[in-house]
């Protein structure tokens, strides 16, 4: 059987640019244009409101002049609206020949914001695509407001769409502009529409007020409309308009009768470039887009990936130009371990692996975020940690910062079995730290190496905040060295580094 191919409009640059605070400048609305017609492969964008600004203008002028070249300008439209040739005049000076005009679908806002008549509205329908197509510009209509008015006023949605779809119009945009369906009256309306009008072409266009954008629009495919309004990250007023990566894979995965242009594994890239221009974070279980959603978090979960992708579904990361990752934190088990050394080419024996896991699991306690990058700074360390032939063990301590106080500290510290404890002020609270046990080695007679150098640092590589690397140089009677302490706390990290210092000399 021969797939039904779908239009997708992308409505980012109008649509979602009505998401409160977002507004693109002339470079990034015409790189996205590029990307989302070349690269991302959609059929056609929305890329702006008539009459609204005079960067607005300068924007769509720029896209135009591409378009042209590219032979792309029936790819790209603009809002307009009934308003007696200005939205026209605007179009024609931007160099665009496409035309949304905007109507209304209900007879609630036709009486209460326009104040007129269906036959009046007609008529200045009528005109306006008259004189669109006079200049060449083509029209397609958007029934504002129509899914309350099938719910309202049927009566005159119907009187309208006889009206219309006798009209040279290319296509008829049916909004759920409030987004207020369910996915059970989608699928009504449209069937109905889609039935009465056998030879026109309808496009719905979900809003997300209810986080049904995407259920809506497959049941308005479902119902048989031709194409399909989205925008990316589901950028749009309010709750937003149904979000393209989301819909693109349920059209691939759920509808097989339906066929679409847009390349998945485009999608990703202009998700991120969306976020970078806009500054709205994309929400890490976005589905498809989001950080987290291709992280296997559990344990249980990594084991039966390496089993036999048990735990896999057809929501392939790399169909998206993505990896699967593997989250190390207080769920992880070796399998989660394995995955990710595997990746950095390491290996760890049975006992080795078990004492990293173990790590990472307080970590994870301490609701500490760790990273693939984090692991060759974590295994260095719990592997070179000394615990064999440890001598010298800080038992526990307090440190204290008040304001006008000296930073204090008490510190207990076992040496070759026997336990020492001092108090002793400092400049800060390592230093305090160190003061106590210079006491504590001085009552024993014991060397105790100079300090010469203190580095802390995020380990290079590592992207997360987990961890805190503390680097001391040692001088003790001429000879030199340096030992390191990592935590996810940096005081805690030198006092690491310190106990190490004590385990050498
Ligand atoms: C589906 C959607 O999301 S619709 C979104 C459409 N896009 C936008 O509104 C964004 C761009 N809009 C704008 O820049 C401005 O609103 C403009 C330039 C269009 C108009 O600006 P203003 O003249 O200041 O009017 P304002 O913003 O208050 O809009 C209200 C006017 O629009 C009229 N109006 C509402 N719908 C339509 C329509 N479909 N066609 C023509 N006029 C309309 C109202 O009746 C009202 O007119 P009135 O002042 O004579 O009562």
């Amino acid at each position: 059987m021969s797939k039904r191919r779908i239009e997708i409009m992308d409505t980012t640059l109008r649509d979602g640019e009505q998401t409160s605070g977002v507004s693109f400048s002339v470079s990034e609305k015409l790189t996205l244009a590029k990307l989302l017609l070349n690269e991302l492969k959609v059929d056609r964008i929305e890329i702006a409101s008539a009459r609204v600004s005079e960067g607005e203008l300068k924007a769509v002028q720029e896209i135009t002049k591409w378009a042209a070249e590219k032979e792309y300008l029936d790819r790209v439209e603009i809002l307009t609206f009934v308003d007696g040739g200005v939205s026209l005049a605007w179009m024609e000076k931007a160099g665009a020949r496409v035309q949304n005009l905007l109507t209304k679908g209900s007879l609630n806002h036709l009486t209460h914001q326009l104040k007129k008549t269906p036959e009046e509205h007609f008529e200045d329908i009528s005109k306006a695509i008259e004189q669109a197509s006079k200049k060449g510009i083509k029209t397609n209509v958007y029934l504002e407001d129509w899914s309350n008015g099938m719910r309202n006023s049927k009566k005159y949605v119907f009187q309208y769409l006889d009206f219309l779809t006798q009209q040279p119009v290319e296509r008829i945009l049916l909004p759920d502009t409030l987004g207020v369906l369910t996915h059970t009256e989608t699928f009504e309306f449209i069937s109905e529409i889609v039935e009465r009008y056998p030879n026109a072409h309808f496009d719905f266009h979900g809003h997300n007020d209810y986080d049904l954008g995407v259920a809506n629009v497959m049941e308005a495919l479902k119902a048989g409309c031709h194409g399909i309004h989205l925008t990316v990250n589901g950028m749009g007023e309010r709750a937003g308009n149904a979000p393209m990566a989301s819909v693109v894979a349920v059209i691939n995965d759920f509808l097989p009768n339906l066929k679409i242009a847009v390349k998945e594994s485009s999608l990703y890239k202009v998700s991120k470039l969306v976020s970078a221009f806009t500054g709205f974070g994309i929400p890490a279980n976005k589905p498809i887009v989001g950080d987290n959603v291709f992280t296997q978090t559990a344990g249980i979960h990594a084991d039966g990936d390496s089993k036999k992708n048990l735990y896999f579904n057809d929501l392939l990361p790399e169909r998206f130009g993505r990896k699967r990752k593997y989250a190390l934190g207080k769920t992880s088990g070796k399998a989660n371990i394995q995955k990710n050394l595997q990746e950095l080419g390491l290996k760890l024996n049975d006992d080795e692996l078990k004492k990293v896991t173990q790590r990472i699991i307080e970590l994870g306690d301490k609701k500490e975020r760790v990273t693939k990058d984090d692991l060759p700074y974590i295994i260095s360390d719990v592997l070179n940690s000394g615990d064999f032939n440890q001598k010298v063990f800080v038992k526990s301590y307090v440190l204290t910062h008040a304001k006008g106080l000296k930073p204090s500290t008490t510190v207990a510290v076992e040496i070759d079995g026997e336990l020492h404890e001092a108090n002793s002020h400092g400049d800060g609270q390592y230093d305090a730290f160190m003061n106590a046990l210079r006491i504590i080695y001085k009552s024993k007679k014991r060397d105790f190496p100079k300090l010469t150098d203190y580095a802390v640092r995020i380990p290079p590589g590592s992207n997360s905040d987990a961890l805190c690397e503390t680097i001391i140089s040692w001088d003790n009677n001429g000879t030199e060295f340096i030992t390191r302490g990592l935590d996810s706390d940096q005081t805690v990290s030198a006092i690491k580094a310190t106990e190490k210092m004590l385990n050498i000399i």
